[in-house]
């Protein structure tokens, strides 16, 4: 079987509070695989420990007990850290940078080699989609625009492991589509996605698996369609059948041994409701613009 590209086992982190040497137990006997070149989401409310297991996965903090490996490799171990690449919670850019200096920063930083440098920043500003705002200072992006940029420069050394800590916190509907479309995009060049949330309708469509954290246990683990369908029901999505035909419907369904449990009306989330709108009066104003610059 091929190697995970984190393995937890019995991790806990404690904290201390206090002077009285009281603890406080963020991650609790924590077990958890995550495969490489899937996107795997860690949710739970505020406070379950999310952040404390990203940041033993960075090897930013030590455990108190259990063990973390990437790719094989310890999680503190400095070569394990060469494959990962991380978006944190609130990021702080240097505001007076533009877009396009900042990933170059961090490309140097993350030691992307001289003769790459130019080739390897315009290829993620590409991707992200910040192509024509590259060169405006960071303090005059939206939040939106600054997490695409955040995430350009975690990816610019071309990490195996993309770690996002709530990458679509604080973004709008629209920001935050195009950020899974980003997501999606890495997982397509073989790349392996963690990223933790508390909005659990965007993660819905695109997280491969799920572990669902609760004051620092795992409460659940397993493919999001395993989770929520379900098993033992089939749904139609009828249309044009009038309300006097429901009886006939409902006597075939019986005759065949099922059992009509509800007729509902399909409903869009409010979130793609949203997003089809916007995005149709985005293409009609670029359609416009489009037009004028011709004319
Ligand atoms: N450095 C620290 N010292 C003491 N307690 C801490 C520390 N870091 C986190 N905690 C506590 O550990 C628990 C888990 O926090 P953590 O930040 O990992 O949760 P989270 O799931 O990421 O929450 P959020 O969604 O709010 O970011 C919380 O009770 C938090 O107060």
């Amino acid at each position: 079987m091929a190697e995970s590209a984190i393995s937890i086992k019995h991790l806990t982190k404690d904290f201390p509070v206090g002077i009285s040497g009281k603890k406080l137990r963020a991650v609790d006997s924590l077990d958890l695989e995550v495969q490489d070149n899937e996107i795997f989401g860690l949710l739970g409310p505020n406070g379950s420990g999310k952040s404390t297991t990203i940041k033993i996965v960075l090897g930013l903090l030590e455990p108190s007990a259990g063990d973390c490996r990437i790719y094989g490799k310890p999680s503190r171990a400095v070569e394990a850290r060469r494959s990962v690449g991380f978006l944190p919670e609130a990021p702080y850019f240097y505001r007076y940078l533009s877009g396009r200096e900042l990933v170059r920063y961090y490309a140097r930083l993350c030691g992307v080699a001289k003769s790459d440098l130019n080739d390897a920043v315009d290829s993620v500003i590409e991707l992200v989609g910040m192509g024509e705002a590259a060169h405006r200072r960071v303090g005059t992006y939206s939040k939106g625009m600054l997490q695409r940029i955040g995430l350009a420069q975690a990816i610019v050394h071309d990490p195996q492991l993309v770690i996002l800590d709530e990458p679509t916190a604080g973004v709008d509907p629209l920001g935050s589509a195009a950020i899974a479309e980003i997501v999606r995009e890495l997982k397509s060049r073989g790349k392996t996605i963690l990223l933790s949330s508390h909005l659990l309708a965007q993660i819905e469509g695109l997280c491969d698996r799920v572990a669902i954290l609760h004051r620092g246990k795992l409460v659940h683990a397993g493919r999001v369609d395993e989770l929520v369908n379900e098993e033992s029901a089939d749904a139609f999505v009828v249309e044009g059948l009038g309300t006097e035909n429901h009886a006939a419907v409902q006597a075939a369904i019986e005759a065949g041994g099922g059992r009509l449990v509800r007729v509902e009306k399909p409903r869009l989330s409010l979130d793609s409701f949203f997003l089809s709108q916007v995005q149709q009066r985005e293409s009609q104003r670029a359609g416009e613009a489009g037009k004028g610059g011709k004319q």
